[in-house]
């Protein structure tokens, strides 16, 4: 369903996309994972259109987004972090008018447009202005626009960010029917590696714009994940190292701590086995954002 090639997208110096090539299929949610600045946003809004890339082709259905623009976005259904609502028409305005802009009968967006209040749970604020919603509501209304045409396509950029536990879990249940029942595209972009591990088929992580890996949890982890130990000191600082054998190791790396005057006390040892997270970490150097959970 959508076909990324070899993707190249500069800003000046900077280089935000370095030929990113990756597919999703029908049906399939894949996960767009990078820390802040990866590239993420970029490729996904070089797929929708709205950036046009230095190089390399994007098609959706077949449909080349730069020579057929309009066909392909007939099919994708995008949210985005922050744009596309009105603030001066009410959530229900919003739906209804991009409902009847994807071509609905009147009848048809209004039906949808309920249909998605009551599954994003915005009953209570489908009267209000888009203006004055809150970061969570704002995101829950973001998917609903992106959802109101039953996109083949549906691409989610950070969407559950903000959102509050229960509202989230609806949320990833959304994008899950999305994809099981009407057999949708998803590709979902995030920093929550739980979140991730739970729904997504497959998972592509970017970092610097680059392709670092692609396949299953199971193969990203398999492939990549090593254990780790992480000392946590004192004065708040961390130390992580990879190992093969926690047990087996520990030892020799606590004899190797500096114990000295002036060292930082050891406070407390974690073992981290091979996970989503310590294979993100190998692969970048660095911690996803979303370890450290933010809620609404
Ligand atoms: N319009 C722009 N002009 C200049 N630089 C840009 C522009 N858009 C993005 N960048 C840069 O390109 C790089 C990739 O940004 P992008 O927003 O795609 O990352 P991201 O993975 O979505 O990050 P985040 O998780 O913070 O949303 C960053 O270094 C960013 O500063």
């Amino acid at each position: 369903m959508l076909e990324v090639i070899d993707l190249v997208k500069r800003y000046g110096e900077v280089t935000a996309v370095d030929g990113v090539s990756f597919h999703v299929a029908a049906g399939e949610i894949v996960g767009l994972l990078g820390v802040n600045g990866a590239g993420k946003s970029t490729t996904l809004e070089t797929i929708v259109g709205l950036v046009t890339p230095d190089s390399g082709t994007v098609t959706v259905d077949g449909h080349d987004v730069r020579a057929h623009p309009e066909r392909a976005r007939a099919h994708i259904g995008f949210a985005a972090q922050d744009t596309a609502l009105y603030p001066r028409l009410t959530v229900r305005e919003n739906l209804r008018f991009f409902g009847r802009l994807t071509g609905a009968s009147r009848h048809d967006a209004d039906a949808r447009a309920d249909e998605l209040i009551g599954l994003l749970g915005l009953t209570e604020q489908a009267g209000r202005l888009a203006g004055v919603l809150s970061g969570g509501e704002a995101r829950r209304a973001h998917v609903a626009v992106a959802l109101m045409a039953r996109p083949r396509l549906l691409l989610l950029d950070e969407a559950t960010v903000g959102l509050d536990v229960r509202t989230r879990t609806h949320m990833l249940e959304l994008v899950v029917r999305a994809a099981r029942e009407s057999g949708a595209a998803v590709l979902f972009s995030s920093h929550y590696l739980a979140e991730v591990e739970s729904i997504c088929d497959r998972v592509v992580i970017i970092h610097r714009g680059r392709v670092l890996a692609d396949g299953t949890v199971a193969e990203t982890i398999g492939r990549h994940a090593k254990s780790a130990v992480e000392f946590t000191f004192g004065d708040g600082t961390r130390q992580r190292h990879e190992v093969s054998d926690p047990a087996a190791e520990l030892p020799a790396l606590l004899a190797r701590l500096d114990t000295g005057a002036g060292a930082p006390e050891l406070k407390s040892v974690n073992v981290l086995p091979a996970s989503l997270e310590t294979a993100f970490w190998a692969l970048t150097g660095e911690e996803p954002a979303g370890l450290v959970e933010e809620v609404a």
